[in-house]
């Protein structure tokens, strides 16, 4: 890849983002909420809770609504799509975590077949559970785990990695629900042997904690807020000034642009014309009516934001 002067990054690049007058308010819709009241119900059954979340935002929209039952029991957090952060800075994140109270973290690829990390969540979970007192359930003898985190960070991965590892068989065997957990999170699924763990199969969607406009921008980017609520327009541009703040350049070499730059309407309009997103208008002038060649900003924009998701414009720290 080509390095691109750093005088053009002092001087080309924007060094703060205009957010405009942008109301995040009705970016997370109500209805996501209203699992949490079920979910806290659940808490109490649960012996230690697995947060997951981002690991390219390990701060930004992590939601801190259920620690009041992580007074209680031991709390796990899961870095996932390691595969797409830049990790370089880790005992950075690491040290901050701790100020916060973070202590357990782990970083994950959920995706790949046999990820070490996650091979290492059930003995760090045991240790976790059997070096701390179990208010309530001392008499049970069986450990009960929950997923939980925002949209979209990979739940549903992290359970199917744990059943993949743990249960060495396709599919999990389910256990029977128990009276008082609501139909949502009725199924549980063993996950380990000796010790006897069980996971919630469902896992528990919180609204991600959206502070500030930057911080919505940062979840909407990993794809964690619905794109159509924030406006992919805005959340292109977004990704632009990034990847330009962090000079990852990959960008240029990729859509053809022959150097970096900070002009959201030139980058869409050179990748619509380098794939072929172009729509075909009439237009009337003086003589009459022309078809005219546009670029497809929108569908320029999809594929800029798709391109990052996939990792394909480099690995990323937001925060
Ligand atoms: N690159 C990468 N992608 C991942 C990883 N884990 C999950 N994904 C992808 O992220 C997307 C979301 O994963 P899910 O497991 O459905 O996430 P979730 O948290 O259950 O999502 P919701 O049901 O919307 O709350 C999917 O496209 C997964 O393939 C990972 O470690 N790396």
């Amino acid at each position: 890849m080509r390095i691109y002067h750093s005088l053009f990054t002092v001087s080309k690049f924007r060094t703060v983002f205009d957010f405009g007058e942008r109301e995040v308010a009705h970016w997370f819709p109500g209805h996501m909420a209203k699992g949490l009241k079920q979910m806290r119900a659940s808490l109490r059954k649960v012996d230690c809770i697995i947060e997951i979340h981002d690991a390219r935002i390990p701060f930004s929209g992590r939601n801190p609504l259920f620690q009041e039952s992580l007074d209680v029991r031991p709390h796990l957090l899961i870095l996932n799509k390691m595969d797409l952060a830049d990790t370089s800075g880790k005992q950075r994140i690491l040290n901050q975590l701790k100020r916060e109270g973070v202590r357990n973290v782990l970083y994950t690829d959920c995706l790949r077949q046999r990820d070490d990390n996650v091979k290492k969540i059930v003995p760090l979970v045991t240790d976790l559970i059997e070096g701390g007192p179990r208010f309530h359930r001392e008499e049970e003898g069986q450990y009960c785990l929950m997923v939980i985190g925002v949209p979209n960070v990979g739940k549903s991965s992290l359970i199917n990695a744990l059943r993949r590892m743990n249960l060495k068989k396709g599919k999990a065997s389910r256990v029977g629900g128990e009276p008082g957990i609501t139909k949502a999170v009725l199924t549980k699924i063993q996950v380990s042997e000796r010790p006897v763990m069980h996971l919630l199969d469902t896992p528990g969607v919180l609204p991600p904690k959206i502070e500030s406009v930057e911080t919505g921008m940062k979840l909407a980017l990993c794809g964690t807020i619905l794109d159509h609520l924030v406006g992919e327009d805005v959340i292109a541009d977004y990704l632009l000034f990034s990847l330009n703040r962090l000079e990852r350049f990959g960008y240029v070499e990729r859509y053809d642009l022959g150097e970096p730059s900070d002009d959201i309407q030139h980058v869409l309009k050179r990748i619509a014309l380098k794939l072929g997103k172009t729509q075909r208008v009439k237009a009337i002038t003086g003589v009459g009516d022309v078809t005219i060649t546009v670029p497809n900003y929108t569908a320029a924009a999809y594929d800029f934001i798709r391109a990052f998701r996939k990792g394909e414009l480099g690995k990323v720290m937001l925060d």
